[in-house]
C-alpha cells in the first residue's frame, strides 16, 4: 500500500498538535504522529502478534523501540467502515484524560483504510479480567477503583470537553487495564458528538425507517431500544451494567443460558430502590462475586455500588444520575478510594 498524502515515515516524526478547550478553561494538548502503511507494517513486524479483535478492527502489538510497546488498531478496509475510523480518530485527537486510551499516531489513506496507534494496555480488557478463568481474581478495591476511573472518563466526555461526546458503547470489553489495573476507556467508533444531552440517531434511513443500532447485547439502554433516541443517559445505563459485572463477577449476558445480568439483578435493584428496606447483608453477599475473599469485601461499599447501579439501570433516563453525580457519590461514600491518591479524583 502506498504512502498517502501528508503521511511521513516514523523516523521523520511529524506531529499534529490539537488544542481543544475544555469547559474548565484548561487546554487539552495531544501530539500525534502520522504514519505511512510501510511504517505500520514495520511497527507490527508484519502484523505478527494479534492482541485483540472487534466488529470493525483487528488490534496488533507494535514496537516503537526495543522497550516501548504500543497497540495498532487496524480498521477493516471498507469505504463504509472508513467513516467509523475517521470518527474514532477525530474524537481521540480531541481527548486527553488519564482514564481514556491515549492516541499516539495514525495511518489514514483518506479513502478506506485507517489504523490507530494507541498506548498499549498490558492487562487487556476488563471483560477478560472478570470472566476468564486464566486471569487472577480482581480484588474488591481494584473493582471499586476501576468503576471510579471509568465514571471519571465518562464525566470528561459528557461534561468537560467541547463538543460533548456520548460514547454509545460502554461495556467491559471497552475498558482496558494498565499494568497497575487502572482503567482506560477505549473504542469511540459508536460515539455521537456535538450536542447537549439528546440526539436522534443519525443513521435512520428515510426509506426504511430502519435504525442502525449502537450498543452491545446486555448493555443497551431499553429506552434507547424503544425510542431510538441516544443520550448521555445511555452511557450511564452501560456504566450501571459494568458496575453489576464488577460486583457479581457475572457476564452481562450469560454464556451458559443467555440470561441478562440486568434481569438477574432486577429483584435486588428493586429492593435497593425501595428506600423503606435496608438491604440485608446476606442479599449483598449472595450477589457478590464468590471468588472474592469474604474479608476483602466491604459490605457498605458494595451497597453504595449497588445503589449506583440501581439508579443507572432501573430508573427512567431523566432520573438516572449524571457521571459527575456518581463521581461525587463515590468520593463521599467509599473511603477506600483514598488509596488512589488524594481520595478525590485521580
Ligand atoms: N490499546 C490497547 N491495548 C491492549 N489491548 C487493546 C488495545 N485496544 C484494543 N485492545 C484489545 O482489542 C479489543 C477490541 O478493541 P476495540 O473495542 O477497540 O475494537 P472494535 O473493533 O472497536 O470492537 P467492537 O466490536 O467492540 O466495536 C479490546 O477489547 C482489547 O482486548
Amino acid at each position: 500500500m502506498a504512502c498517502f498524502l501528508n503521511c511521513v515515515r516514523f523516523d521523520v516524526t511529524k506531529t499534529i498538535t490539537d488544542k481543544p478547550t475544555s469547559k474548565e478553561g484548561s487546554v487539552a494538548v495531544s501530539s500525534v504522529t502520522c504514519y505511512s502503511w510501510d511504517d505500520v507494517e514495520a511497527l507490527t513486524s508484519n502484523f505478527s502478534r494479534l492482541i485483540g479483535s472487534g466488529g470493525y478492527s483487528s488490534i496488533y502489538m507494535a514496537r516503537l523501540s526495543s522497550s516501548a510497546k504500543a497497540a495498532i488498531k487496524v480498521h477493516v478496509s471498507s469505504h463504509r467502515l472508513y467513516k467509523i475510523f475517521r470518527l474514532e480518530l477525530d474524537i481521540l485527537l480531541r481527548l486527553q484524560h488519564p482514564n481514556i486510551v491515549k492516541l499516539l499516531g495514525y495511518f489514514d489513506d483518506s479513502e478506506e483504510n485507517g489504523a490507530l496507534l494507541l498506548e498499549y494496555l498490558p492487562q487487556g480488557n476488563l471483560q477478560e479480567n472478570l470472566h476468564s478463568n486464566s486471569k487472577q481474581v480482581l480484588p474488591w478495591r481494584n473493582r471499586v477503583a476501576i468503576a471510579f476511573q471509568l465514571v471519571q472518563a465518562i464525566e470528561h466526555i459528557h461534561e468537560k470537553c467541547i463538543p460533548q461526546i456520548v460514547h454509545g458503547d460502554i461495556k467491559s470489553s471497552n475498558v482496558l487495564l494498565d499494568k497497575n489495573f487502572n482503567s482506560k476507556l477505549c473504542d469511540f467508533g459508536s460515539a455521537k458528538v456535538g450536542f447537549s444531552s439528546m440526539v436522534q440517531p443519525s443513521a435512520i434511513s428515510p426509506r426504511s425507517r430502519h435504525v442502525t443500532m449502537v450498543g452491545s447485547p446486555g448493555y443497551t439502554d431499553p429506552h434507547y431500544l424503544r425510542t431510538g433516541v441516544a443520550s448521555k443517559k445511555m452511557d450511564m445505563y452501560g456504566f450501571g451494567v459494568v458496575v453489576l459485572e464488577l460486583i457479581s463477577g457475572k457476564e452481562a449476558v450469560s454464556a451458559g443460558n443467555g440470561e441478562m445480568l440486568v434481569h438477574v439483578a432486577a429483584p435486588l435493584m428493586h429492593e435497593i430502590l425501595d428506600s423503606s428496606i435496608d438491604i440485608a447483608e446476606d442479599s449483598v453477599r449472595g450477589f457478590s462475586d464468590p471468588r472474592m475473599l469474604r474479608d476483602s469485601i466491604d459490605i457498605d461499599e458494595v451497597k453504595t455500588m449497588l445503589g449506583v447501579a440501581a439508579l443507572c439501570i432501573s430508573s427512567p433516563p431523566s432520573l438516572r444520575p449524571s457521571a459527575s453525580q456518581v463521581t461525587e457519590t463515590l468520593i463521599q461514600k467509599i473511603p477506600s478510594l483514598s488509596f488512589l491518591g488524594s481520595g478525590k479524583r485521580v
